[in-house]
């Protein structure tokens, strides 16, 4: 569903990222790990648009949306959230969700000046959607408080729903047990693996906390200085020589 072709990223004279090939699966659990400045959040920023890639190309489903906006690909079906929590952070967590809707709401704005029944429609069918999510990442008691007032793991968890609702085919979550615990890493297991068979959706993760990266991903990517150093299941990649060294920083 997912392929970056040989993509390459320079800043200047500094290759982020080289000649990278990744591929995500439809109903896929992938991650992509990596010591700190091994190119992870760029691989995330060119497949998300942010970055234009210098050479190669990104494929989604077929298409080549190498260096298309932001929002065209939300529109292609990729949604992401962010290492430093991004959150309209003075609006309450309903809102939050209803920007992300309106992102792709269908009917045009002479509609909804003039209150058409299609436009209000979907504004009724919204406003359920965005219950129901709210409802799934237990967010349900929080709707009116501002974005802001919530603990970290539930803004985590309304970033994660604000995601979802562009309906997303594939989701990319970038460090998404950060500043988690034990317990709510393990919980944030079976959290994920419920997303995954509800919204039919596949992730690619970027994460730190090898027990999480080991206990749900099906394939692992592994970067070091912009460049793969190792894939495969995460068995294979868990005794591998160079990721053990990569990790270590020998030399
Ligand atoms: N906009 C930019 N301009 C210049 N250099 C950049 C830019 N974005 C990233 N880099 C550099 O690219 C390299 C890869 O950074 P990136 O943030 O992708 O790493 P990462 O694997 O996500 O690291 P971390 O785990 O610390 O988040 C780093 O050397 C970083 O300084």
């Amino acid at each position: 569903m997912l392929k970056t072709k040989d993509v390459t990223i320079q800043f200047g004279g500094l290759t982020a990222l080289s000649k990278l090939n990744i591929e995500v699966e439809e109903n896929q659990v992938v991650g992509l790990i990596g010591p700190n400045g091994a190119g992870k959040t760029t691989a995330f920023n060119v497949i998300t648009g942010v970055y234009k890639p210098t050479s190669g190309k990104v494929y989604f489903e077929e298409n080549d949306i190498s260096g298309k906006k932001p929002n065209e690909i939300t529109k292609f079906g990729i949604a992401r959230t962010f290492q430093n929590i991004r959150l309209f952070k003075d609006l309450t967590v309903l809102e939050n969700i209803q920007i992300a809707e309106h992102l792709r709401i269908k009917s045009s704005l002479p509609s909804a000046i003039l209150g058409f029944s299609s436009y209000k429609n979907e504004e009724k069918e919204m406003h359920e959607r965005a219950i129901s999510l709210l409802e799934e990442v237990d967010l349900l008691d929080n709707i009116k408080d501002k974005a802001s007032s919530l603990p970290y793991g539930k803004q985590r968890k309304l970033e994660i729903a604000r995601a979802l609702a562009t309906r997303p085919k594939l989701l990319l979550l970038d460090e998404p047990a950060a500043g988690m615990n034990q317990s709510e890493t393990m919980q944030f297991i079976s959290f994920i693996e419920e997303l995954k068979r509800k919204h039919k959706i596949s992730v690619l993760m970027i994460e730190h906390h090898m027990q999480l990266v080991m206990g749900i991903c099906e394939k692992i990517w592994v970067l070091d200085y912009g460049k793969e150093i190792a894939k495969g299941l995460p068995k294979e990649v868990q005794g591998n020589k160079a990721v053990i060294e990569a990790y270590l920083g020998v030399d």
